[in-house]
């Protein structure tokens, strides 16, 4: 692509991107946008009046000779104008807007929010996707509004601007030339000066999201112990110098290139505009004397008022180009697709009740990993089936989970939910039918009861569910003994009467979330690391009780626990090395019998752990 076409595609790009925003501005504040162009045309407006045509009347006037009290009404008439002009002005800077802005940034962060929680897991595990996301994020706000302000200032500086030329235009064609030339070089160094600060921009996002980890790990209280009671501070301190003097230098590179250009910038527009043309002008009247004095004086408030609305507009027209460059982070960001599509689309179908969902063949790599972390797994998981995963760390287990839930889809194989593959089912509410709690579960800021529903409550019959699932998960003494009860807060982050609980009582709320959830398929993904042994079998217990008639999965590195489920999956190297039930697999003396029996000869010193199996037994 030559010179000329590749910058004409820039502009169409940029010109495109900026109209996203004024769309999406409109959708979400119409009287926003409305306002903002009213007030930017009367500003123009009373610029090109006052500077010009008021200008001229009084000159003429005085030349003339006009009735004083008609200069006296016209400058009253005028003065209300200006009045009622700058009230609304004000108003719309101290009142309007601010508030306006917070509407559009309030409304725009929620779509990108949305968007954030809807796009695949795998994402969030990609570099230059996460970039995106945060550039999109850190600018969304301050490019609305820069929209919005660019695309009014443009249009009515150039009605300004050519109201205020054709004026000098009418006094000498030559001025208006003069005057146009250095626009050309302000727009010239303004557009590189942009395309600099972006590239700056870009290589400082890495660096910057460093600084940003260490300022969000120092200031989360999760990370609070771990740093005061180890040297770990000190690696997060090197990691925020790292990201600092990325930052500087990227800065450094750029600064002389970006002083030299800022200077010809102000030279050229500045110097050349002002000084040029009055200088112009006196020669016209002084030297040439083919403009008259009252020429020479609406010449030079023109020739200021002019210069100004040019420079704004090709100000606006460089803010087009940044604001388009940004944008371009933000629109790749908003219509990202993900492979696994969160919404409903027509041609996917509302999953049937779970007769048997089974896994086939399935292989799975991560994107980036050199092999492969799931190798031919067949699974088969049947109507109010209870099957237990064991293996040692890193067997592949969670990723199993993942893959089951359709956060991830396999790189090969299939997975079949009564004989359909789950790719043809509609994905939220296939999701719908898992009730899940992770290992690396998290507790929200909010009340247990909101903690438990993972919604927010709504009715009396929530209520109870709550206190119902706060049983089975065997932590409803506990709750109840709080003065709010299921109200109370957990953590102190935003409540000073927030509680904190221990990390097993903690696991025992995340657990009670399964306990109130309509789903068919449970899964427990070792979410009982902080629990004691009697207390992890006692949930897994009550669980397979109060869930006879549902499937459930359960992850958990206690051989005790595992051993409730009616058939055992043994993996390691993320392939099945054994499959049974516990007497079967105990009977094989397989690699599953050797892990059970090195747990329990750790257990026998511990005569809860016994207790543990003598209830099996039982
Ligand atoms: N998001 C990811 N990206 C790349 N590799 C991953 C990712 N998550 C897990 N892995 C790798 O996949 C392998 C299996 O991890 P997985 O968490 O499934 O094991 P697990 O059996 O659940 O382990 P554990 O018992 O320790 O929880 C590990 O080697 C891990 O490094």
């Amino acid at each position: 692509m030559g010179k000329i076409s590749l910058a004409m595609h820039h502009a169409k790009v940029n010109i495109a991107n900026n109209l996203f925003v004024l769309q999406l501005a409109w959708r979400i504040h119409p009287q926003r946008v409305i306002i903002d162009f009213t007030v930017q045309a009367c500003r123009q407006f009373s610029n090109v009046f006052f500077a010009v045509y008021f200008m001229k009347y009084i000159i003429e006037s005085i030349s003339v000779e006009r009735d004083f009290q008609q200069i006296v009404y016209f400058i009253l008439i005028t003065l209300a104008i200006l009045l009622v002009l700058s009230m609304l002005d004000h108003w719309y800077v101290q009142r309007f807007k601010p508030i306006s802005d917070l509407t559009i940034y309030e409304k725009l962060y929620l779509i990108l929010f949305r968007k954030a929680s809807t796009v695949e897991l795998k994402c969030f595990e990609d570099h230059e996707f996460y970039n995106k996301y945060t550039k999109a994020i850190q600018e969304a706000d301050r490019r609305t509004s820069a929209v919005l302000d660019s695309i009014s200032r443009i249009i009515f500086s150039s009605l300004a601007t050519i109201s205020i030329f054709s004026v000098m235009y009418a006094i000498d064609p030559w001025v208006v030339l003069f005057a146009l030339l250095p626009i050309v070089g302000n727009f010239y160094f303004g557009k590189k000066l942009n395309r600099l600060q972006f590239k700056q921009n870009e290589e400082s996002v890495p660096h910057q999201r460093k600084m940003d980890y260490v300022n969000r790990v120092i200031y989360l209280s999760n990370y609070a112990k771990e740093i005061r009671l180890s040297r770990i501070f000190s690696v997060l301190r090197s990691t925020y110098q790292e990201g600092y003097d990325g930052v500087i230098s990227t800065i450094h590179k750029y600064r002389v290139r970006a002083g030299v250009i800022s200077f010809f910038k102000i030279f050229l527009t500045f110097t050349l505009i002002f000084q040029g043309v009055l200088l112009y002008g006196a020669y016209l009247a002084i030297v040439k004397e083919s403009i008259s004095i009252s020429s020479f004086v609406v010449l030079g408030t023109a020739m200021v008022s002019g210069a100004w609305s040019l420079i704004r507009m090709s100000d606006s027209v460089v803010e087009i180009n940044k604001n388009g460059i940004f944008i371009d982070n933000l629109k790749s960001f908003l219509h990202y697709e993900s492979e696994i599509p969160e919404h409903a689309e027509p041609n996917l179908i509302s999953p049937p009740r779970l007769q048997q969902l089974a896994l086939r063949q399935l292989q799975f790599t991560y994107d980036g990993a050199e092999s492969a972390t799931l190798s031919d797994i067949t699974i088969e998981l049947n109507k109010n089936e209870k099957i237990a995963l064991v293996g040692h760390n890193g067997a592949g287990k969670s990723t199993l989970i993942k893959l089951m839930m359709r956060l991830y889809d396999p790189t090969e194989g299939e997975i079949t939910l009564n004989g359909r593959n789950i790719k043809e089912l509609d994905l939220m509410s296939y999701r719908a039918m898992f009730g899940t709690v992770f290992q690396d579960f998290r507790i929200f800021s909010m009340t247990i009861a909101e903690n438990v529903l993972m919604r927010e409550l709504e009715s009396d019959v929530d209520r109870q569910l709550v206190i119902e699932a706060l049983k089975k998960s065997r932590v409803y003494d506990k709750v109840a003994a709080l003065p709010h009860g299921i109200d109370t807060m957990l953590t102190k982050e935003f409540d000073d009467e927030g509680v904190v609980l221990s990390g097993g009582e903690f696991q025992k709320i995340a657990i009670a979330r399964i306990f109130a959830q309509p789903a068919e398929i449970l899964i427990l993904d070792e979410p009982t690391s902080a629990l004691d042994p009697i207390a992890e079998y006692e949930i897994f217990e009550s669980m397979l009780e109060a869930c006879e008639d549902k499937a459930v999965v359960i992850i958990s590195h206690r051989m005790s626990s595992a051993m409730l489920a009616d058939r055992i999956y043994y993996l390691e190297d993320g392939s099945i090395q054994e499959a049974g039930t516990h007497t079967e697999l105990m009977q094989r003396q397989g690699k599953y019998a050797e892990l059970f029996l090195k747990q329990a000869e750790k257990y026998v010193d511990q005569e809860e752990l016994v207790e543990v199996a003598n209830r099996h037994e039982a």
